[in-house]
């Protein structure tokens, strides 16, 4: 906690200069220069914690439309935080971000971004406010059928399995019409069957409205579905391209760092 002379607590301004560093930094983003194909396109971006110590160093890549781009390395190597960054949830030091948005986000524990008592209300709460009604109704209910999920529109969501809560947290991102996914660890909670399906259903919905993904993931066996795979040590992009491309590099890392995966 610091204090100026005056004995005014300083937190709260810095915590306002970070704010208008996001909104400044998300207005950079400028989709319209991405070649029509291209869905992400990272550049040279930087970031260090107040402490100085790097997070994320020089990171660069693109995303093309369609294409399930999995993130995978150690405990703390900056998977987390890129995704915050790209979803503008924390700012960079340095570097561009070109995005196109709408982007949807799904946490690795759902709960945390259900904020309504309903399933439907829930699904709802993600259209836009100032839309006709009927239409925000048509909309939601097209997202829970799609996610197979329309049958427990009036069940509390409180009540939902994990498996349940991580397609309604997708249905509620669909209604917003993303052009871009980003998933969190999202099987970390499910069973290996629910895993497995919530999988399919999440890379389903990518190659079905053709928009880019970047997933993190800790468990090897789900890098068989992804298209391209980025390996991440300590900040940096050590590694990039298919399973098959990336494996010896990962089986490297995975050996110096197997306590802490
Ligand atoms: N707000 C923050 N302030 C300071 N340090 C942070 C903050 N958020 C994360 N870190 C640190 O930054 C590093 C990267 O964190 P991040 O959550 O991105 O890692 P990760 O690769 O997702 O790790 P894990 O696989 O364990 O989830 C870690 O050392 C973490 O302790």
């Amino acid at each position: 906690m610091a204090f100026t002379s005056s004995g005014v607590w300083v937190r709260p301004i810095l915590h306002r200069k970070r704010q208008i560093a996001v909104r400044n930094y998300l207005a950079e983003s400028k989709p319209e220069e991405l070649d029509a194909d291209v869905a992400l396109q990272v550049n040279d971006l930087s970031l260090a914690w107040s402490s100085g110590r790097p997070v994320l160093k020089g990171i660069s890549f693109s995303v093309p439309k369609g294409q399930v781009c999995m993130v995978v390395g150690p405990n703390g190597c900056g998977k987390s935080t890129l995704l915050r960054l790209l979803h503008g949830l924390t700012y960079a030091d340095s570097g561009k971000i070109n995005i196109r948005s709408p982007v949807g986000f799904v946490f690795q524990d759902p709960s945390v971004q259900m904020l309504f008592p309903t399933v439907f209300m829930e699904v709802m709460s993600g259209t836009d406010e100032d839309a006709p009604m009927e239409e925000r109704v048509e909309l939601a209910t097209n997202a829970l059928k799609r996610t197979g999920m329309m049958h427990l529109a009036n069940k509390p969501t409180l009540n939902l399995s994990g498996g349940q809560k991580q397609r309604i947290a997708t249905a509620t991102m669909l209604v917003r019409r993303p052009q871009f996914m980003l998933f969190d660890e999202v099987t970390a909670s499910l069973d290996p069957e629910a895993r497995v399906q919530m999988l399919e259903f999440a890379i389903g919905i990518v190659k079905e409205l053709n928009i880019g993904s970047l997933w993190v993931t800790h468990v090897y066996d789900e890098l068989e579905c992804a298209d391209r795979v980025i390996v991440l040590d300590s900040g940096a992009i050590i590694a990039d391209g298919s399973l098959e491309e990336v494996k010896p590099t990962l089986s490297d890392l995975w050996a110096r760092n197997e306590g802490d995966w």
